[in-house]
């Protein structure tokens, strides 16, 4: 029925892993069952302030990424969205830098788990991004588009962001 309404759902986001104890596991069951139907999943990964602070975004996201891409057939139907729990609607924003940096090595583990098809698998690039900032993100070479949140309520902001994205 949800297929007659809507393309994409997004899965494994940081506030359903923190408020409702989502698990790499169930993130996994949940892409299982999205890639049975005619949707599409958004599968969010990112860490915590915490984490960065210690040098371990890189382990997160592996951990996050091979838990919930387990036994799952890599497809370009998946796209994959950086969201830094510490950049979601706090207004502060990965710098080009670090989101590029964090993309490029999801990318390098999707080569890894699936080869080729990790060239044509979305990924975005989401927290506080706004008119001011989207340009440059997505410039970045693995960033392939952004998953915004409060700036989509604002049409005009949205209409910015998306004027944006190169062609
Ligand atoms: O979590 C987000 C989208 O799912 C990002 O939200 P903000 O753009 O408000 O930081």
């Amino acid at each position: 029925m949800l297929e007659d309404y809507c393309q994409l759902v997004i899965i494994g986001h940081s506030e359903r892993r923190q408020y409702f104890g989502e698990t790499d596991d169930w993130v996994n069951r949940k892409l299982r069952a999205v890639l049975a139907s005619r949707l599409d999943p958004i599968v969010c990964v990112g860490e915590t302030l915490e984490q960065r602070r210690a040098g371990e975004t890189e382990a997160v996201l592996e951990r996050q990424l091979r838990g919930a891409l387990a036994g799952v057939e890599l497809t370009h139907r998946i796209t994959i969205a950086y969201e830094p729990v510490w950049a979601i609607g706090t207004g502060e924003t990965a710098t080009p830098g670090q989101a590029q940096s964090a993309c490029a090595f999801i990318r390098g583990l999707l080569r890894q788990l699936g080869g080729d098809v990790a060239e044509v698998i979305r990924i975005q690039y989401g927290g506080s991004v706004n008119p001011a900032n989207a340009a440059d993100l997505l410039a970045q070479p693995d960033i392939d588009g952004a998953l915004v949140g409060g700036a989509s309520l604002d049409a005009a902001q949205f209409a910015a962001i998306v004027a944006a994205a190169p062609a």
